[in-house]
């Protein structure tokens, strides 16, 4: 019998069970990851939860306390052995990303370049076409503006072909207008350059616009780790749902495994008889339908389960409003958010349709 192998690529950059401690606080807690060449893995989490520990002891700033760090499969840092930063090949770029300020445009991508002075010279000017920039080659940064600075700082970590980019929050010192065009033009910047790219950032928004694959971090672990559509529509727990939109919450309890909320029973199965249930579900994906004496829609068994509350308030919040309701069944509230300006009156009857496929249901916390 002939035996098959199957060709698993060496991963650009792989961390193996990272770990570290500041005092008796474990913030990076067996954390493990691998970054393909040309892929970008966001590290996602709330504040404080080890992102930026991650990132620092990838760049050889920070060191664990134990776990290992590969390149291209190659052993660069252990607790034993252990590449200097400047020799790992890796670029950075953060929110403060500090252009020297005595330098000029071309002097400042030139900075980490090795080489002739023709050929760093041809390096420079293919960066600066590459972030349309060409113009400002003999500017000083303090001519230009908050995002052409960003787009220098780029070609600079860029300059020196890092086999792989770590970004934390590049974004952030940026205003909105700009923000989108920066992130998408960097995005295809660093594909076409094939790195392989981590970026860390607390906003779950930038991680889906930016990512091939989130990395969910909370308390120093990893606790889901899929491409976006994956991350966002199969969520662990009810903590990852609520990352990444608001979120409602309907208590009950199971009982043979089913679960009575105001839409009708749920199936809960896996629970036992009498443990406390959370069905979770965003805001935009309650529909809502008019009252007709009492009636409300009839939706078929795709558009979901129909049930009647009163809103108790409605605001617009630019893009969408967002309804709040009191739920006849039981005085639970639950919120909807619809596009446009949709704002009825307070004491209004309306229905609320819910797709089971849309809810998640897992055991209650505590
Ligand atoms: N050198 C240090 N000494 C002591 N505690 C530290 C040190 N560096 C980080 N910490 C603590 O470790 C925890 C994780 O910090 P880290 O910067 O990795 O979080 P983060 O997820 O990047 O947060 P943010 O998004 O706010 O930057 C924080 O509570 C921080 O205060």
């Amino acid at each position: 019998m002939q035996s098959q192998t199957i060709d698993i690529p060496t991963p650009r950059l792989e961390i193996r069970n990272m770990r570290r401690s500041f005092g008796d606080r474990r913030v990076v807690d067996d954390v493990s990851l691998t970054i393909q060449p040309g892929q970008v893995l966001c590290l996602l989490g709330p504040s404080g939860c080890g992102k930026s520990t991650t990132l620092r002891m990838i760049a050889g700033v920070d060191m664990q306390d134990s776990g290992e760090i590969y390149v291209d499969g190659a052993l660069i840092c252990d607790t034993v052995f252990r590449i200097p930063p400047e020799r790992r090949q890796i670029g950075l770029m953060f929110q403060d990303f500090a252009l020297f300020p005595h330098l000029s445009v071309a002097d400042n991508v030139a900075f980490g370049l090795k080489g002739s002075k023709d050929e760093k010279r041809a390096r420079v000017v293919e960066l600066l076409d590459k972030v349309n920039l060409s113009w400002a080659i003999d500017q000083f940064p303090h001519r230009l503006s908050g995002g052409e600075q960003q787009r220098i700082a780029l070609a600079r970590a860029l300059a020196p072909r890092p086999r792989i980019m770590l970004m934390d929050e590049p974004f952030s010192g940026l205003d909105n207008r700009l923000r989108d065009e920066i992130r998408d033009h960097t995005l295809s910047l660093l594909k076409e350059e094939d790195t392989a790219v981590m970026l860390v950032t607390h906003e779950p928004e930038e991680a889906m616009r930016m990512a091939d694959e989130i990395a969910l971090m909370r308390d120093g672990r990893i606790v889901q780790q899929g491409a976006p559509y994956n991350v966002y529509n199969k969520p662990v727990d009810r903590e990852a749902v609520a990352f990444f939109s608001d979120v409602n919450v309907i208590k009950g309890v199971s009982n043979g495994a089913l679960t009575d909320t105001p839409f009708g029973q749920f199936l809960t199965p896996g629970l036992a008889d009498g443990a406390a249930v959370d069905i979770v579900i965003r805001p935009q994906h309650l529909k809502l339908d008019f009252d007709r004496k009492g009636k409300g829609p009839l939706p078929t068994a795709s558009d979901g389960v129909a049930a009647r509350g009163r809103v108790k308030r409605a605001r617009f919040m630019g893009n969408e409003s967002l309804v709040e309701f009191v739920m006849y069944y039981d005085g639970s509230e639950l919120k909807v958010t619809v596009p446009n300006v949709f704002l009825p009156k307070e004491g209004t009857t309306l229905w609320l349709t819910m797709r089971r496929d849309r809810c998640f249901v897992f055991p209650a916390k505590g």
